[in-house]
């Protein structure tokens, strides 16, 4: 028995809040997850002597600390099945770039070893499996784009609209945990309701006076404040009267709220904060996902996507003669409305 090249596709964080942290220190989070179509590919045979076993390649990854491996011993616990695996995955999402490829590896196996396994565990039972392993893995079970609160693990399904995205990839990978633990981290942005995301996504505006007023929106956008006569005041007026849409045609959408750990990140990576200045000068409406590095560009079509990863590639390249690259890989790729696997699991 075996399952062969199953996918297990990143994900964006389309806003990130950081909105209070639990006594535990855990950070108690708003944000809306967006599977996109980039992939870690992964390939399980059924053993018959209990053995995981597994290669990802991961340079300096021991096999046990294997989000993989994890994953498939939860299930092997949970479950106390005598069956085992022989894995593969070829991995393709950047480690450490705030894109969840670990832990979209984990809910993919987790899925599809339940499957290889006949374990029969719904998707209730495997959400339970899945955050132990990690706080980004349940939302990978959970089937759905979603606005997520609680430290990931609260998630309310969202219908989002067709989109495409530009993914950099920075030549520095940044560890999740030193960014939450920074003492300059904001901590207090104020929770949003669903419906005020939602309702942004709908008209492209949304209720933006309640989000300026919020002080959850800021202009990212050098260019764009030219535009407005340098005036941050002038640019929030064009966004009030909704002219802002030939703008962010051209250099991608202007995108709902902030991240809050982009700061962070951008304050203690000097090549990072060099690669957002740097879109932010050539106008782009750039945005780090999760706790970094990569750095996204939203478009209504894969054409204008793909038209920014080639004007991308092309000024990174001579941007980076004689000098280290600021991008080591740029990708276009759709955001995808359900997670490939979704129906594999019941419930
Ligand atoms: C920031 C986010 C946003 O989606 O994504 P990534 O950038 O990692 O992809 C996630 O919340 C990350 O989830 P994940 O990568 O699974 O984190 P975990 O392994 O659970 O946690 C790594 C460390 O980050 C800190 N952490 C993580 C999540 C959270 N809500 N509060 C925290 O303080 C903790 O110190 C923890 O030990
Ligand atoms: N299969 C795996 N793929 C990627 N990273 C893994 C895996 N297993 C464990 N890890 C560890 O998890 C960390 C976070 O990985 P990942 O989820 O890909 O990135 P991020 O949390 O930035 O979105 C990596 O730095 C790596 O040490």
């Amino acid at each position: 028995m075996r399952l062969y090249d199953v996918p297990a596709p990143a994900k964006l964080n389309l806003f990130l809040h950081v909105v209070g942290r639990r006594a535990d220190g855990y950070h108690l989070l708003q944000t809306v997850f967006r599977y996109i179509g980039l992939y870690d590919t992964l390939d399980f045979e059924r053993r018959g002597d209990g053995r995981i076993e597994c290669e990802s390649g991961l340079a300096g990854l021991a096999h046990e600390d294997d989000l993989v491996v994890r994953a498939a011993r939860a299930l092997q616990r949970a479950t106390g099945t005598s069956y085992g695996a022989q894995i593969r995955c070829r991995k393709q999402i950047p480690a450490g770039g705030g894109l969840g490829g670990g832990s979209s590896d984990a809910a993919t196996t987790l899925i599809a070893l339940n499957r290889l396994w006949e374990t029969g565990l719904d998707r209730q039972a495997l959400m339970a499996l899945a955050l132990p392993l990690g706080a980004d893995v349940p939302v990978f079970v959970n089937g759905r784009s979603a606005f997520a609160q609680g430290v990931g693990e609260e998630l309310e399904p969202v219908d989002l609209p067709e989109r495409a995205y530009v993914v950099m990839q920075p030549c520095e990978a940044v560890p999740t945990a030193g960014v939450f633990a920074a003492p300059e981290l904001t901590r207090n942005t104020p929770s949003v309701k669903m419906a005020v995301f939602s309702e942004w996504q709908q008209t492209g505006a949304g209720k933006l006076r309640e989000s300026l007023d919020a002080g959850l929106f800021e202009p990212q956008n050098g260019l764009q404040k030219n535009r407005e006569n340098g005036s941050s005041e002038g640019f929030r007026g064009s966004l009030r009267a909704g002219r802002h849409n030939a703008a962010s045609l051209v250099r991608g959408n202007v995108l709902f709220g902030r991240n809050d750990l982009e700061p962070v990140v951008c304050g203690r990576y000097p090549r990072i904060q060099e690669l957002a200045s740097w879109l932010r000068q050539e106008g782009w409406n750039a945005r780090m996902t999760g706790s970094g590095s990569c750095f996204f560009v939203e478009f209504v079509t894969m054409d204008q996507a793909r038209l920014c990863q080639a004007e991308i590639a092309g000024k990174i390249t001579r941007a980076g003669a004689g000098k280290p690259l600021l991008v080591e890989t740029a990708w276009a790729c759709p955001g995808l409305h359900d997670h490939p696997l979704r129906h594999w699991i019941h419930g």
